[in-house]
């Protein structure tokens, strides 16, 4: 399908699951990777064909819009095919700077550990000013107010150098979320 909706086209770095999760999450994943394509917009993502992952890039792809996948060496059987790029990196390091680099903003979906690490690995970057893109976290069915809780208390608490909203903000909404991140 070719992309109907115009905008300026965006690298979106999107951190998810790789696991095959409940239809309220899929659901979701599903209408933000379809706003991405349509709108033209290019996946950078981890490039596993598993779970939320490909939840992701099968909307996209479907949706007319690119894929970029940047697997690590350990996880190169997993590789989509037909992804408009792949990078292999050698290390998980090597391989979430390299999808920060490859992105112009960054869309946290649900996901477990993997997701947290990327997820605050690119915020401690940002903390420090090593970067300045948009980072939205996509709080489907609630699943990160937890998150959200910890985080303003640091914030209020003066955890935080810079102001939580200067870091990331929270969208309850797929739309919501791209436009959270000028898409
Ligand atoms: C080995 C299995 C699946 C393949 N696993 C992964 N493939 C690619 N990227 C992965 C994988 N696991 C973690 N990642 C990265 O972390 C995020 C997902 O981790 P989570 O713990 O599931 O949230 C994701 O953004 C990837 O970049 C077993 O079937």
């Amino acid at each position: 399908m070719e992309p109907t909706d115009s905008a300026t086209p965006l690298n979106v770095c999107v951190f998810c699951s790789a696991a095959d999760l409940d239809e309220v999450y899929t659901a979701a994943a599903r209408e933000f990777a379809e706003l991405l394509g349509r709108r033209g917009h290019t996946l950078v993502w981890g490039g596993s064909d598993v779970g939320l992952m490909k939840v992701m890039a099968d909307g996209v792809q479907d949706a007319g819009g690119r894929l970029v996948g940047i697997t690590v060496e350990f996880l190169r059987s997993r590789a989509r095919e037909g992804a408009d790029e792949m990078i292999v990196t050698a290390s998980l390091a090597e391989r979430k700077a390299l999808l920060l680099e490859r992105a112009d903003a960054v869309a946290v979906l649900v996901g477990g550990t993997g997701t947290l690490d990327e997820a605050t690995d690119i915020l401690e970057l940002k903390k420090h000013g090593m970067h300045g893109k948009s980072v939205v976290v996509l709080n489907t069915a609630g699943f990160y107010d937890g998150l959200k809780r910890q985080l303003q208390r640091m914030d209020a608490e003066r955890f935080l150098p810079v102001p939580l909203d200067d870091l990331c903000t929270f969208a309850d909404r797929p739309d919501e979320a791209l436009s959270a991140l000028g898409g």
